[in-house]
């Protein structure tokens, strides 16, 4: 986010909005970023956030009630891009229209005892009708799936796309940044190292164990010992529980996961723009594993997805933690494709 803010700098401090630092050889293109639900938790400080980019042209914000306010609050900040507010069915297409990047947290948070599988009910279909306006209205955008359960949504979207003919697996991923965003915070913690230098990959899926942080790949090396990599872990597998607990009914991670987003917003952006060696960790279709959908490093480029990268070595504990974490992964993944074919 550090570039973000020094990219917002570089922005202002330029008489013109064609910059051509930082963001490779050609100047900045336009670029429409959605947010559909965006009066919500995480979508106000994501539509904040993706305000304050200078990469994005045109910020569409839609959700079903309240956007107005939000989209007149966020407008008035004085940023490149354009900012208009949708409300309701009847205008979704009009939000979606010429969208390089949606981004979706549309949906229902888990409460304390809630599973992120327990969302699936009202959420699938939440997404499902979602994914049919983006398969209609821009059918090459890059889809950034952050509505819970990930396992599930993704593969939903996947079949929305396909029955309309439209899918591109290089297209669609499930914000999976947040567990990366803890991994290293917790990792520079226990580690007594800066944060900022810190780099630790997140594999698998966005839920409970489920969630594999690779912390024997991660940099700096501090050499922890096993019992710390093992509460490391599965404080990063309980994060978002974590939070929950502490917002003790009303809600999930909001900020934190606002924070992801538009880093990975950012970070798809940079890759459309041409911008050489984005990589993050996200979930999308996947031959790393046996499983059809994985999360692991993927490099970004003009169309999505240009490298899902390998795993690496791991561990003993993490071959471990792998193997355990596939069937319950896998069940998401068919129950979302079962969902969207019903
Ligand atoms: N991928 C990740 O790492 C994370 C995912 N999440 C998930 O993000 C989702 C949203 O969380 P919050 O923002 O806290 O919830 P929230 O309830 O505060 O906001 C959700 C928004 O979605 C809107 N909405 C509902 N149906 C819609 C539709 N058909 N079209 C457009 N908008 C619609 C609501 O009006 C509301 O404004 C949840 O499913 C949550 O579990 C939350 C944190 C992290
Ligand atoms: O835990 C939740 O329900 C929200 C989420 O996905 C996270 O914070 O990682």
């Amino acid at each position: 986010m550090s570039s973000l803010f020094r990219s917002v700098k570089t922005l202002k401090n330029s008489s013109s909005h064609l910059l051509r630092r930082g963001y490779g050889s050609e100047a900045v293109p336009e670029r429409k970023v959605a947010v559909l639900g965006a009066a919500g938790g995480i979508g106000q400080p994501l539509a904040l956030l993706m305000k304050l980019n200078p990469l994005v042209s045109n910020l569409a914000l839609y959700d079903i009630a309240n956007t107005p306010g939000v989209a007149a609050d966020v407008s008035h900040i004085n940023t490149r891009s354009e900012v208009k507010g949708y409300m309701g069915d009847a205008e979704l297409g009009k939000a979606l229209e010429g969208s390089d990047v949606v981004i979706i947290p549309a949906g229902v948070p888990r409460k304390p005892g809630m599973t992120r599988d327990d969302l699936f009910n009202i959420n699938a279909g939440i997404v499902k009708g979602l994914c049919e306006a983006i398969a209609k209205y821009c059918p090459n955008a890059l889809v950034n799936m952050i509505s819970n359960p990930v396992n599930s949504t993704v593969p939903i979207a996947s079949e929305v796309f396909k029955k309309a003919g439209t899918y591109d697996p290089k297209r669609l991923f499930g914000v999976t940044t947040l567990d990366v965003v803890r991994a290293k915070t917790f990792y520079a913690g226990k580690a007594k190292v800066p944060v900022a230098g810190v780099n630790v990959p997140v594999v698998g899926g966005h839920a409970g164990i489920t969630i594999l942080p690779l912390f024997s790949q991660a940099t700096p090396k501090a050499n922890l010992p096993d019992e710390e990599i093992q509460a490391l872990t599965k404080r990063t597998q309980d994060g978002g529980t974590e939070v929950v607990e502490a917002k003790a009914g009303k809600g999930s991670a909001t900020l934190s996961m606002a924070y992801a987003g538009a880093i990975f917003a950012d970070a798809c952006l940079k890759g459309l723009n041409g911008v050489p060696d984005v990589v993050e960790c996200t979930f999308v279709q996947s031959n790393v594993t046996e499983l059809p959908f994985f999360a692991s490093k993927v490099r970004l480029g003009k169309n999505g997805v240009e490298e899902v990268l390998g795993l690496g070595a791991l561990s003993d504990y993490e071959k471990e933690g792998l193997e355990k974490l596939k069937p319950e992964l896998l069940a998401s993944i068919e129950k979302g494709i079962k969902f969207a074919n019903q």
